[in-house]
């Protein structure tokens, strides 16, 4: 809808041609945004070719498990002079890798071109053209700033930013402190527990970004601090819901099929507990989650646990102890 407001013919791939018809047919998509009605320069399509042939920008927003999939059946269809951007947020499981770098091998693209779209932006509210931050991020600032060009609207406001890797680690890492801020709302834990949550998250954010290469000031930023807000506080968020039906003892498998929609989070959580080993840094609410989603672990020992933990410095491993 962002692009179809600015006057872009939009073609939006879909495999599922029920969706396809009911895009073209009525202009909605009642499964995933309710009420909203769409654009009519917007149109639907379970053709690749026809979807992408001819286009100035490809906009991916696959979850992260099919993203491979997904760019291996636009691959033939992309050429070098299109802008590539993705708004996926998680690595891919098995090979830890960030989207772009599974974008870059399967469209076989400059790496430093691909742009990375995230911030705290719920499609539903963006549907209603309710005010939205933004950040583009590519460490070609040129094709950021293409992508900016193309999706700033008067309700969609889109800063750019050269730390690619920052603005994804930022983006996939919020989705498992967002999981256990549901947890603490949903264990009926106050204010106090989830601004810890947020802020101590972020630290761990931080800390892993850091150690791959990223900007720790971009945490600061819409993709850390801005994102972390909105999945920690909105009860939009699949992540913060899934988490709170955690805590009143579903289980995942439940959860996740009640949900009906991607719970990023989930799959995050794995990733992180094994890049947390890889690069040596310590996660401490990454690794209560992993036990509570995947080795059963209460939740609320989770807590007690992460409050009994050794002392510690706020700034350890992110900043210089004077
Ligand atoms: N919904 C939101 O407000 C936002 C979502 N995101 C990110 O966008 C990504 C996608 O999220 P949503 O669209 O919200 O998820 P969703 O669960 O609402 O929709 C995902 C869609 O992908 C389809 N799909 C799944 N596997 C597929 C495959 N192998 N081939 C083709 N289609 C497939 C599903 O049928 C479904 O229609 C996630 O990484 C999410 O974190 C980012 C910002 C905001
Ligand atoms: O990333 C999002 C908003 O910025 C969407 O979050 P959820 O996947 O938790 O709904």
């Amino acid at each position: 809808t962002v692009l179809a407001d600015n006057g872009y013919d939009v073609h939006i791939w879909s495999r599922n041609e029920e969706q396809v018809n009911e895009i073209n047919e009525h202009h909605t998509n009642k499964r995933f945004l309710q009420e909203a009605v769409l654009p009519h320069n917007l149109k639907a399509t379970t053709d690749m070719e026809e979807a992408i042939t001819g286009a100035e920008l490809v906009l991916f927003v696959a979850t992260s498990a099919s993203m491979r999939e997904v760019a291996r059946k636009a691959s033939p269809y992309i050429t070098e002079s299109m802008l590539i951007i993705h708004a996926t947020k998680g690595f891919e499981t098995g090979t830890l890798k960030r989207m772009t770098t599974v974008l870059a091998e399967e469209l076989k693209t400059d790496p430093t071109r691909l742009v990375v779209l995230s911030g705290p932006s719920h499609a539903e509210e963006v549907v209603r053209r309710q005010p939205t931050t933004v950040v583009v991020a590519a460490e070609n600032m040129e094709a950021a700033e293409q992508a900016q060009d193309a999706l700033i609207t008067q309700s969609f406001r889109v800063y750019t930013n050269p730390d690619a890797i920052g603005v994804e680690v930022a983006g996939a890492i919020k989705n498992i402190i967002a999981l256990g801020a549901g947890l603490t709302d949903g264990l009926g834990f106050g204010d106090n527990a989830k601004s810890a949550l947020i802020t101590r998250g972020l630290s761990e954010i931080t800390r892993l970004g850091m150690a791959m290469g990223a900007n720790p000031l971009t945490f600061s930023g819409l993709a850390g601090v801005g994102d972390l807000i909105v999945t920690c506080t909105s009860t939009l968020s699949r992540n913060w819901r899934a988490g709170s039906m955690l805590a009143k003892g579903k289980s995942l498998d439940t959860v996740l099929a009640e949900m009906g929609m991607v719970v990023e989070g989930v799959r995050t959580t794995s990733a992180a507990h094994e890049l947390s080993q890889t690069y040596g840094v310590v996660m401490p609410i990454t690794e209560q989650l992993y036990k509570v989603l995947f080795e059963g672990k209460e939740p609320r020992k989770a807590a007690v646990d992460l409050m009994g933990r050794g002392r510690k410095h706020e700034m350890e491993d992110i900043a210089p102890i004077q």
